[in-house]
């Protein structure tokens, strides 16, 4: 009689690579793997078209490096994993973990039932340098303040595991006839629709392990060196674009971290990175401890802020015509290319937030339904930092004025002029604030403000004494 090793299979999520996957090299270690990746249709977790258009990238090239191995389905893992489990005859069910509030209660109650049924179930770590549960206050309470967080909490536990290689040999299991067909097409119809707006990406993005480690590979030899005085300036290529890559999981951040130990740069940069790769942790540590994160203000006192209802502000502001020269560039660079640089997304927040007194949920929203890079952790933390209603939050009266953080960050106007293609002609002294330019300028410029290129949405000198004065009333 011929004697099969066991089976297990692979549950893939958010972490669609071979190396550095803990779940895939101990499932490896016990025998024959199935790969399965599982898509609910139901599920509120993940961002809108854009991240879905990524999440369909990264599995074809994950398929791709499986030579066409991976199970796609689409429906309730719940149902799907017992049923393929049984007609593989697998022994055990091996996932690396999710930390959302939705994930959680789910694979909890997948683990149970897998038990019930006789499989082993395994979780691992494989998105976070430390467990949520593991960094807390001398009192066992969580902490609130990010800095404290970090160098009392986080560096002074163990460090961060080692990242592994991938397995050198896998032996792949093969679907039997009678399990649940997997089928990538109706995947893909899934996450793509029937639009084809998505085609503009594909020079931008090259999604998969290999590219994000030559991504990261670029980064270390070109951007890590002036990452620490290069990083807030949105024109200049010194940040890492490694945002998608961690988000799909087509690179771990341990191999992020442990990667800039063999860089060239001097050590500003990298412990300004590596509080950047913890500010993630930060992030996903709020919403494990405080899963009501992306819905409330994380400080009670906001909830009686006096936001306003205004659609064609919103509009406005979505579609990058608000007339504040930065404001527009960073709203058009997230629709052209679904991202958009952390400096500009704490202007644009700003002004959403503080200069037309919509509520940073709105934006939060928009920011689901255009970035690659979504993530449910990192957009809700930040935008409640943005707002001054999170942990650890930007100060409600730091108010960025969008005129000087573009002279001061945009300073030659590249990026600004790059996604406002009509003020190119502006001399820099005017590009943040047309409305000041003499008429003669404009007309040099070939610019008809109110026709070419909008009028400031507001004053932001007046908005800004508004929102000061609401948030006065607050008495915080
Ligand atoms: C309002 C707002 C919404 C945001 N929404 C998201 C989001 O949905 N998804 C997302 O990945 N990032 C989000 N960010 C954080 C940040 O803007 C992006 O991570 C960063 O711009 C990605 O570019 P990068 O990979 O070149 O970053 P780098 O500067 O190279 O940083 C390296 C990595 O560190 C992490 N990181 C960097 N900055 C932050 C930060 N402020 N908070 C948490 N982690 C950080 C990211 O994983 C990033 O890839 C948001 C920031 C703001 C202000």
């Amino acid at each position: 009689m011929v004697q099969h090793s066991p089976t297990v299979i692979v549950w893939f999520r958010r972490d669609l690579r071979l190396s550095d996957n803990p779940a895939l090299l101990a499932a490896t270690a016990m025998g024959q793997v199935l790969p399965v990746y599982i898509h609910e249709n139901n599920q509120q977790e993940g961002g809108g078209g854009a991240w879905r258009w990524g999440l369909q990238q990264a599995l074809a090239a994950l398929n791709a490096d499986l030579q066409g191995k991976l199970c796609c389905y689409v429906g309730d893992p719940a149902r799907l994993l017992p049923e393929v489990a049984h007609a593989v005859g697998a022994t055990g069910v091996y996932w690396n973990r999710l930390y959302t509030p939705q994930a959680i209660k789910r694979d909890r109650a997948i683990k149970q039932s897998l038990i019930e049924r006789g499989l082993q179930v395994r979780s691992f770590n494989g998105s976070l340098l430390w467990e949520p549960w593991q960094v807390l206050k001398a009192d066992k309470t969580p902490y609130k303040v990010f800095t404290p967080y970090y160098r009392r909490g986080c560096l002074v536990q163990d460090v961060p595991r080692q990242p592994m290689d991938a397995p050198p040999t896998v032996t792949w299991a093969t679907l039997p006839a009678a399990a649940p067909a997997p089928s990538m097409q109706a995947l893909d119809a899934l996450l793509l629709g029937d639009v084809s707006w998505h085609k503009k990406w594909h020079g931008i993005w090259s999604m998969g392990e290999e590219a994000a480690q030559t991504r990261f590979e670029h980064f270390l030899s070109h951007g890590l060196a002036c990452y620490d005085q290069g990083r807030d300036f949105p024109g200049r290529d010194c940040t890492s674009r490694l945002s998608t890559a961690l988000q799909y999981g087509l690179l771990s951040p341990n191999q992020v971290w442990y990667g800039l130990e063999h860089a060239k740069a001097d050590e500003h940069s990298v412990d300004k990175f590596r509080s950047e790769l913890a500010w993630r942790e930060f992030a996903y540590y709020q919403l494990f401890h405080f899963p009501s994160l992306p819905h409330k203000n994380f400080q009670p006192k906001f909830d009686h802020f006096p936001w306003l209802e205004d659609e064609v502000a919103l509009g406005r502001w979505q579609t990058g015509q608000t007339g504040i020269p930065i404001v527009d560039a960073g709203m058009r660079e997230l629709w052209q290319t679904g991202v958009m640089h952390n400096r500009v997304r704490m202007l644009v927040g700003s002004f959403l937030v503080k200069n037309l007194l919509l509520d940073w949920r709105a934006g939060a929203a928009w920011f689901k339904d255009c970035l690659v890079d979504y993530d449910l952790a990192i957009n809700s933390a930040s935008w409640q930092w943005v707002a001054g209603c999170g942990a650890d939050a930007a100060p409600y009266f730091r108010i960025f004025n969008p005129v000087t953080q573009g002279e001061k960050f945009d300073r030659n106007g590249t990026y600004t002029r790059r996604f406002v293609p009509e003020l190119a002609n502006l001399p820099d002294q005017y590009l943040f604030k047309p409305w000041m330019a003499p008429a003669s300028i404009l007309r040099q410029a070939g610019v008809r403000l109110g026709q070419d290129y909008p009028e400031p949405l507001v004053d932001l000198a007046a908005s800004r004494a508004q929102a000061l004065a609401a948030f006065q009333a607050l008495k915080i």
